[in-house]
């Protein structure tokens, strides 16, 4: 039986089509946003003219950034959206917290316990305040911190003398919230800087939570209304980008990726960006891979990422994501990602899953900069701002 005329001619009509756009190598745009960009001259004057098979090496040795494949016309995002997904309505981050705080009182219980019971004591002599020592240590607090919380509240037990355990308690809740200290600018960067998106570099190592805190990012800078565009520069890891285009189709946030695997991923930022600025989005969110902090290209390559990013927009927030699971060792990495790109914030993931919440305390003092969000669960609306005040109630209830 022979194939109908009019068949034959819509697929050798699709072929051309599809050979004409470069299947595999055009970047995908898929999302909400409707609003055409009023952006007309995205490029410097100095950029070169995009050029076909720019990589990552030919950009780190010239410091500019070429498209490396022809880049496909932005979709009309609706023409673009998958007929059958439902768009999400994400719960606001405030109203999380409080759900979300008795998981925190159950991974942490054991610093908060630990400290009301041995400071409850009729007497604390110097085996009491070696164990309160200790447990802090165990915390992951560090020994820095550990030892100025010890001597202070030395200090306040001799001048104070014996307290009942709610005075213990707040006693606690004073100090341990000066030490996490609460005049730290913990917001995100998320609003519009002028006439350009708000730009946010989002790094870690390998398998700390990078993609799905960018995802959970979305899903609350969307409940706070704003327009997200993400950017899938993790090239590295194969489903990255697809998990990430999940996440953001989710509550209908587009996604810019490459199709080829091992693409330069200073190219894919960079079309993010410029795709950010022609939507005349809120925030565009950059995911990277994750690499290992002792593996110097791969730093290097993190750092042109960034500098290829602010030939038409400054970073305005580089987010480390540490899982509170590795403990000390989040700092070795902390302070080796600090050296390389100017991290602002620190995201502290899988906090549900450990009894070491002191960390929080070591990461901010080790770096300086304050801890901004942290993921508490594996579910979609698992993330919280980080409130100093609130974490300490968490830590001291029972
Ligand atoms: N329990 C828990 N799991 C989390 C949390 N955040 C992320 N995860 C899990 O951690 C795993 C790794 O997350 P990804 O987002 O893929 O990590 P990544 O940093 O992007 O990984 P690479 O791309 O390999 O560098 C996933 O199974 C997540 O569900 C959290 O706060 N709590």
């Amino acid at each position: 039986m022979g194939v109908p005329i009019e068949l034959s001619l819509i697929i050798v009509i699709a072929a051309v089509v599809l050979i004409g756009a470069g299947i595999g190598v055009a970047f995908l745009l898929r999302g909400r946003k409707t609003k055409p960009g009023t952006y007309t001259s995205p490029r410097d004057e100095n950029d070169p003219a995009p050029t076909g098979g720019a990589t990552a090496t030919d950009a780190a040795e010239s410091d500019v950034v070429a498209p490396p494949v022809p880049v496909a016309e932005a979709e009309a995002p609706e023409a673009a959206a998958e007929p059958a997904t439902r768009i999400e309505v994400p719960e606001p981050a405030l109203g999380r917290l409080a759900r979300l705080r008795a998981r925190l009182v159950k991974s942490n219980n054991a610093l908060g316990k630990g400290l009301l019971v041995l400071l409850s004591q009729d007497k604390i002599d110097d085996d009491v305040w070696d164990d309160i020592e200790e447990t802090l240590l165990l915390a992951d607090l560090g020994t820095d911190a550990t030892t100025e919380l010890v001597d202070s509240l030395r200090e306040r037990v001799k001048i104070e003398g014996h307290r009942d355990a709610e005075g213990v308690r707040s006693m606690l809740r004073e100090e341990l919230t000066k030490l996490i200290d609460p005049s730290m600018d913990r917001s995100v960067a998320s609003d519009r800087r002028g006439d350009r998106p708000a730009v946010v570099m989002v790094v870690g190592v390998n398998g700390v939570g990078k993609t799905t805190t960018i995802g959970k990012m979305a899903r609350v800078l969307v409940a706070e209304d704003k327009d997200v565009l993400l950017g899938a520069a993790d090239t590295f890891r194969a489903a990255a980008a697809e998990q990430l285009q999940t996440w953001g189709a989710r509550v209908g946030v587009p996604t810019v990726r490459s199709d080829v695997d091992g693409a330069d991923p200073a190219s894919v930022a960079y079309e993010a960006v410029k795709a950010g600025i022609d939507q005349e989005v809120d925030v565009v969110m950059v995911d990277t891979a994750g690499r290992l902090q002792n593996k110097v290209g791969l730093m290097d390559e993190l750092g042109k990422i960034k500098r290829v990013i602010e030939k038409q927009a400054e970073v305005d927030e580089v987010l480390l994501v540490l899982d509170a699971t590795t403990g000390q060792n989040g700092l070795n990495q902390a302070k080796v990602f600090s050296e390389v790109v100017n991290v602002t914030g620190i995201v502290l993931t899988k906090l549900d899953g450990t009894a070491k919440g002191g960390i929080v305390v070591a990461i901010q003092r080790r770096l300086g900069v304050p801890v901004k969000l942290v993921g508490l669960g594996e579910g979609a609306d698992d993330l919280a701002p980080f409130v100093v005040e609130d974490f300490v109630d968490a830590l001291l209830e029972n």
